[in-house]
């Protein structure tokens, strides 16, 4: 859907986006992660067109990006754009024909994201009149009004309390189901998780980690079990720390060269294996891990 190659650009002195290849694949959601001063704002506002690359391409679809393409991409930026003094149906409405609807088809499309979102009341509020989350989303469905094949959100939870914000989520899952392709730029690694198949994180300006999130987290696996044993057969080894409930222990282990079979056989001369499950990073820790790895390089 969308391949970037060799971007870089820099601002003044200072270099935000270093040789960045991606690729995301039609149909998923892509996580872009981060920390604060990364380059993924400047990476996604080059998709956007809002600002040039020094060098390096983006195609959208196998084509050089063309300004026509604005209408095949939905943008909801980090610092949203709504007008204040504007009313929510007049503002929708004027986004929409800018990104390309007829009348009739915006009213129609509008409409049916007010009910969905179940703010058709508000529409003739004018946005100073309502609260951050009512307008986070009205910028919501101006950002998916025109339905864009790609639709790129930075930071589309914030503002939100946590039932709103899991109604956006429902949104964004029942948009990839309809084939929309949807890049998603987080700091809420919880978000990462439930929502995208694929993530890249970029660094001091450089693309330090790609793949699914599947992939990530398997490589990025400790080789550490999380064990419960009861009805023990023997005493446990004090340096296992095992941890005492009514009759059952809890504690982990790594495999240490063994294969997990082997170690399993080994607990199961120990006592009743209730628990035996493999600890996966969370992306939190495998953030945490790239970004305090790469400041030590
Ligand atoms: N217009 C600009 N002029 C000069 N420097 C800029 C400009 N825009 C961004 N930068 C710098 O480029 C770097 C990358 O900024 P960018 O906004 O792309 O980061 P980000 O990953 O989106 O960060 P955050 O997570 O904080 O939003 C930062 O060091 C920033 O200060």
């Amino acid at each position: 859907m969308l391949q970037i190659s060799g971007l870089n650009k820099s601002y003044e002195n200072h270099r935000a986006l270093t040789d960045v290849d991606l690729l995301v694949p039609k149909g998923v959601v892509f996580g872009l992660l981060g920390p604060n001063g990364a380059g993924k704002t400047t990476l996604l506002r080059i998709v956007n067109q809002i600002i040039e690359q020094d060098s390096g391409t983006v195609e959208l679809d196998g084509n050089k990006l063309s300004p026509e393409d604005i209408r095949k991409i939905g943008y909801l930026p980090e610092e949203r754009g709504l007008y204040k003094k504007m009313k929510v149906w007049d503002q929708l409405i004027y986004f929409s024909r800018l990104k390309g609807l007829s009348e009739s088809e915006a009213k129609i499309q509008i409409k049916s994201w007010l009910d969905k979102l179940e703010i058709d009341s508000w529409r003739d509020k004018k946005i100073e009149d309502l609260s951050k989350g009512m307008a986070q989303k009205v910028q919501f469905i101006a950002t998916v009004v025109h339905r864009p094949s790609l639709l790129i959100l930075d930071e589309p939870f914030s503002g939100f309390d946590p039932v709103n914000a899991e109604i956006i989520k429902n949104e964004i899952l029942e948009l990839k189901h309809k084939g929309t392709t949807v890049i998603l730029s987080t700091h809420r690694m919880e978000s990462v998780e439930l929502l995208c198949d694929h993530l890249a994180m970029i660094n001091k300006s450089r693309k330090i980690l790609d793949g699914t999130v599947k992939e990530i987290k398997r490589s990025f696996r400790p080789e550490v079990f999380q064990i419960v044993l009861s009805q023990l057969k023997k005493a446990l080894p004090v340096e296992w720390t095992p941890k005492r409930s009514d009759d059952t222990w809890e504690f982990t282990l790594p495999l240490a060269g063994k294969s997990p079979n082997e170690l399993l056989s080994e607990m199961m001369d120990f006592g009743e294996v209730m628990t035996f499950r493999e600890q996966t990073p969370s992306i939190e820790e495998i953030f945490i891990h790239q970004v305090q790895s790469a400041a030590d390089e």
